[in-house]
């Protein structure tokens, strides 16, 4: 392999023979959003001896050392500027948006002064017409909501320490460690509703949260309106689902419309109307999604079409039902902000199967749905991207919720769908998974422009983002499952609060030692004292913990959406340079907090480059790299939640703690602290040996 790094720092700094010795705590600086040193061209970093005469060098940029101020040689000034964050090639039409979506990445000179251009005045010879600019809003101050504060404490440390603010919390208010345990009762949970019930005349013009009115379907006659229709028919009788329908459907059957039973897991008219309008995936033109999804619009709810099966994985001893009918899914992670609105609280809860549990009756199910941003999946004919031990990876298209569109008017973008194979491991990985890239911060999915000094390399690099874009961890909703369930346990909630009656009653009769009352609550009495003998007194807390858990070759995978991001590595082909760009991701994921474990080169992809142009110009001479599969990784502020959590665990459930045993929590806390230190440091140790090792990096 040949030493032939383009990337190095030329130019050394003179020092005042009688200057200072450099502070301990360099100047800040400019900084990327990691809050790494920046420069915009490597002509922007120069080495610099700590102090007058030492061997010794350390490499600061142009910024810090304009910061610092020591400028012996009368090195002539230059304009400061700030990173800019690249956009890539535009591909989304995002309502009432002009400060993000929908333009051209502007491109860099000297002072950024360059404005980005909208898409549609783009054509491939213009590219550099001036004419085309145009005052759009500045580009939003580089959010640095992320970035660790410019002092040595690191991620894990204020993890540690926020930790340690909520155990002192608890310390002073013992009721406050008191966590509230409350089951909602349900009565209405098996209010099923006959399918023909229209919304119309109770939404009329109301105004839904997506912005957008109310309308009755279209009646257009695409495939999937008869797949729709189909669906409402089948789905019952499919899986044996058929119930009897109560409350709200006993007052539709009625006022007339008496044709079909609905389920709960039918779809509702606005999951129908986000249907109707369903194509299928075209792979030939369909272009990738490399943008944010804005939050307003990020799905709630994933209808996925998947004819083959594809989600109840590659289980060959499974006999896969036809998968003709849409599966609804919901959004687990990320969580937003408007999840504590009625529409979207199922998220508060990733184990509960449900979609609806908030939402009792048919109207406001309706109504919630209608408030929810719906998007469809498609996995007809998905051509397979990779397969790993625990999942196998698609590309599939996804035609985002209204009213969002595309510049190139086709409905659908294509993504990268994860889905785990069947053990309870494979699952897991996959659900770990989508609570890393919960965590992950903006910058890490995001690119700069100019270089970065990742501690420790020696020469800048590029600032790449470092993981694909994140676009949601969705869990198969079965509200069938969760009816059954519900209906059980209040079934045994009310036999529970009967049999206590009875007891009460009896006990009254003996203390008040009246015999005719006695004589009276005879019938009660023995049937009390039959039961107490039968009752363990723990059936009442079984009844909430041991609903059994569907057999696992029954559940659908859930479905990790991320940014496809090319195919593996090999480091061996690659130049210096592109081997230490690989590198520094690593590194600036361990600065972030986060370990991979499982670092191969085959989970770390390379795709064409760069992303700011149109696909077809862009090449393998400019790659882009991303680190995938995070099935093993770890967060360090998460690792010490879990290991808390297991220390709460080990005390049973949630009570009022004594004085002395909130001293044994704290005492095996500061166990579990310690561990997560130790944990960290060795984690990323091993990683950074087998990180050099794969990439063939010799001197970092
Ligand atoms: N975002 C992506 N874009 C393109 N291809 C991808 C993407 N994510 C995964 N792949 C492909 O799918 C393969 C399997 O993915 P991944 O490594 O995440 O699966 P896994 O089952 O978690 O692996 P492991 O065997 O390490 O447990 C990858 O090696 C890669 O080829």
């Amino acid at each position: 392999m040949n030493n032939d790094r383009e990337r190095v720092i030329l130019h050394e700094w003179p020092r005042d023979p009688d200057g200072p010795t450099l502070p301990e705590l360099p100047p800040q600086g400019v900084r990327t959003p990691n809050n790494m040193p920046w420069g915009h061209t490597l002509d922007d970093f120069y080495w610099i001896h700590p102090f007058p005469g030492a061997k010794s060098k350390l490499i600061w940029t142009r910024s810090m050392l304009d910061e610092f101020g020591e400028n012996f040689g009368g090195q002539p000034g230059v304009p400061q500027v700030e990173p800019r964050r690249l956009r890539p090639w535009p591909l989304l039409k995002v309502p009432n948006d002009d400060a993000s979506f929908g333009l051209v990445d502007e491109t860099c000179n000297r002072d950024h002064s360059l404005k980005p251009r909208p898409f549609h005045a783009v054509k491939n010879t213009e590219l550099e017409s001036t004419e085309n600019k145009i005052e759009s809003p500045p580009e939003p101050a580089l959010m640095n909501d992320d970035a660790p504060p410019a002092t040595k404490e690191s991620i894990l440390e204020g993890a540690v320490k926020s930790q340690d603010r909520l155990l002192e919390d608890d310390g002073k208010d013992d009721e406050s460690a008191m966590a509230k345990v409350f089951v909602q009762v349900d009565d209405n949970i098996t209010g099923g509703a006959v399918l023909e019930f229209s919304i119309e005349g109770e939404t009329g013009d109301r105004q839904n949260c997506t912005g957008l009115r109310s309308t009755s379907p279209k009646k257009t006659d695409t495939m999937w309106q008869q797949v729709v229709k189909k669906f409402s028919t089948t789905i019952a009788s499919d899986r044996n689902l058929m119930i009897k329908a109560e409350d709200d459907t006993k007052k539709d059957e009625s006022e007339g419309s008496k044709a079909i039973v609905e389920t709960h897991d039918d779809l509702t008219p606005a999951e129908r109307q986000a249907m109707e309008s369903f194509m299928t995936t075209n792979y030939e033109t369909v272009q990738k999604l490399e943008e944010r999804i804005p939050e307003e619009y990020f799905p709630d709810i994933l209808l996925v079409n998947d004819p083959s099966g594809f989600t109840i994985s590659d289980n060959p001893f499974l006999s896969r039902p036809s998968r003709t009918l849409p599966v609804r899914y919901k959004r687990v992670w990320p969580k937003l902000k408007r999840d504590g609105e009625p529409a979207t609280l199922f998220n508060n809860d990733l184990h509960c199967p449900s979609a609806f549990h908030w939402t009792l009756t048919q109207t406001e199910r309706y109504a919630a749905s209608e408030c929810r941003r719906i998007a469809t999946l498609d996995l007809s004919g998905a051509p397979l991207l990779g397969k790993g031990s625990h999942s196998a990876v698609r590309k599939a298209g996804i035609r985002l919720p209204v009213p969002l569109t595309t510049q190139t008017g086709d409905q659908h973008v294509s993504v990268a769908v994860k889905l785990s194979f069947s053990l309870s491991e494979d699952r897991d990985f996959l659900e770990n998974e989508g609570r890393i890239y919960d965590a992950f911060p903006d910058h890490l999915q995001e690119s700069y422009c100019g270089y970065n000094l990742v501690a420790s390399m020696d020469h800048p690099v590029p600032v790449g983002a470092c993981v694909p874009r994140f676009f949601g961890y969705y869990v198969p909703v079965q509200e069938e499952e969760e009816a059954k369930h519900r209906r059980e346990t209040l079934k045994s909630i009310k036999k529970e609060v009967e049999r206590r009656r009875e007891r009460e009653v009896k006990r009254e009769a003996k203390k008040i030692g009246v015999d005719e009352a006695v004589e009276s609550t005879d019938a009660y009495g023995k049937l009390a004292e039959e039961e107490e003998d039968d009752y363990s007194g723990e059936d009442n807390d079984d009844n909430f913990s041991d609903y059994p858990p569907l057999p696992v070759e029954e559940i659908y995978s859930p479905i990790l959406l991320v940014e496809e991001c090319g195919t593996p590595i090999e480091p061996e082909q690659f130049s210096e340079d592109e081997r230490s760009e690989c590198f520094s991701l690593v590194l600036r994921l361990h600065h972030a907090g986060f370990v991979q474990n499982s670092l191969y080169p085959r989970n770390i992809l390379r795709q064409p480059g760069p992303l700011t142009v149109r696909p077809s110009e862009r090449s393998l001479k400019t790659p882009s790299f991303r680190i995938i599969d995070f099935g093993r990784g770890e967060f360090g502020p998460l690792f010490v939640e879990k290991c808390l959590a297991s220390v709460w665990g080990r005390m049973g459930p949630p009570m009022v703690l004594t004085r002395e045993e909130m001293d044994k929590v704290k005492e095996e806390a500061e166990v579990g602290k310690e561990e997560v230190v130790r944990w960290h440091n060795n984690s990323i140790r091993d990683e950074l040996w087998r990180a050099a090792r794969v990439l063939h990096v010799k001197d970092y």
